[in-house]
């Protein structure tokens, strides 16, 4: 569904340029949970950002069902770790802004506001404000507005990265259910191994920058997987292998720019 190919991301110009992602050719099954795994600064942020078209390629390019990214697009949408939600909305009217934007009419709105606010357990919360919200309540906004477009791709930043360890498992085995029932295809960054194994049905690993692809692992365990299985544990030694190297290449290159600065 999702094809990379050949793809590199520069940012700045020519004398000075960064670059951010190397040679990436990737293939992305409709239906499937892929994780995008790396350390600090490979590039992850960068390839969602330019698989959602909100920033371009420098070369190569991304078709999704054969269209070519050239911007946003109706089937994509993105979660990010900050929320992003407008303060000044209500729940309701935070979930249902991308349907108005689309000039869908109020009562069609309001049907599919409340039946995601059901889905995420926050139909008592629909005329709160973001301020009244726990972050891990304010995700699932968010992941609930995501939804109200009713997307085939769903593109995830870190999105509970900020959150608590406890409200994190709940989130992601909220996520899980909630990728069965709407079977979307998920792509979704993350710095944590665990959450990678736990969540994924395909793990990309790439390396310190320029991001390229070092690895894909596919996650055959079955779900709800155990963490503390020998199965998982096998996996989390595997993934922690190769990307351990990584980690240390990464942190050499900021000790490196840190020195010249
Ligand atoms: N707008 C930008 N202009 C210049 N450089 C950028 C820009 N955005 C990102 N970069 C650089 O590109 C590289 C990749 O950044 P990116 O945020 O995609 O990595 P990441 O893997 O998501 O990092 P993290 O895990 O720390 O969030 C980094 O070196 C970053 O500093």
């Amino acid at each position: 569904m999702v094809v990379i190919e050949a793809l590199d991301k520069s940012y700045g110009s020519s004398d000075s340029a960064l670059l951010a992602l190397s040679d990436i050719d990737l293939t992305i099954e409709e239906g499937q949970f892929v994780s995008l795994l790396g350390p600090s600064g490979c590039g992850k942020s960068t390839l969602l950002k330019i698989i959602a078209g909100l920033i371009p390629a420098s070369a190569g390019r991304i078709t999704i069902d054969g269209k070519v990214v050239d911007g946003p697009g109706p089937e994509r949408a993105v979660v990010f770790q900050d929320y992003a939600l407008f303060p000044w909305m209500t729940v309701q009217d935070n979930v249902e802004f991308g349907l108005e934007a689309r000039a869908v009419p109020a009562e069609e709105r309001r049907a599919a506001s409340a039946e995601l606010l059901r889905v995420v357990g926050l139909s008592d919360f629909a005329q709160k404000f973001p301020h009244q919200l726990s972050g891990g309540m304010k995700q699932r906004v968010s992941i609930a507005r995501a939804l109200a477009v009713k997307p085939s791709l769903l593109l995830m930043d870190e999105p509970f990265g900020a959150l608590d360890a406890q409200t994190r498992q709940g989130l992601q085995d909220e996520l899980l259910r909630i990728w069965r029932v709407y079977k979307k295809t998920v792509v979704f960054v993350t710095h944590s191994i665990e959450e990678a194994i736990y969540l994924s049905d395909r793990i990309v690993v790439m390396t310190a920058r320029p991001g390229r692809i070092k690895a894909v692992i596919d996650v055959d365990e079955e779900r709800p997987r155990d963490p503390t299985s020998a199965g998982m544990s096998a996996l989390h030694r595997e993934v922690r292998a190769v990307l351990s190297e990584e980690i240390t290449r990464a942190a050499a290159l900021e000790h490196d720019m840190m020195v010249a600065r």
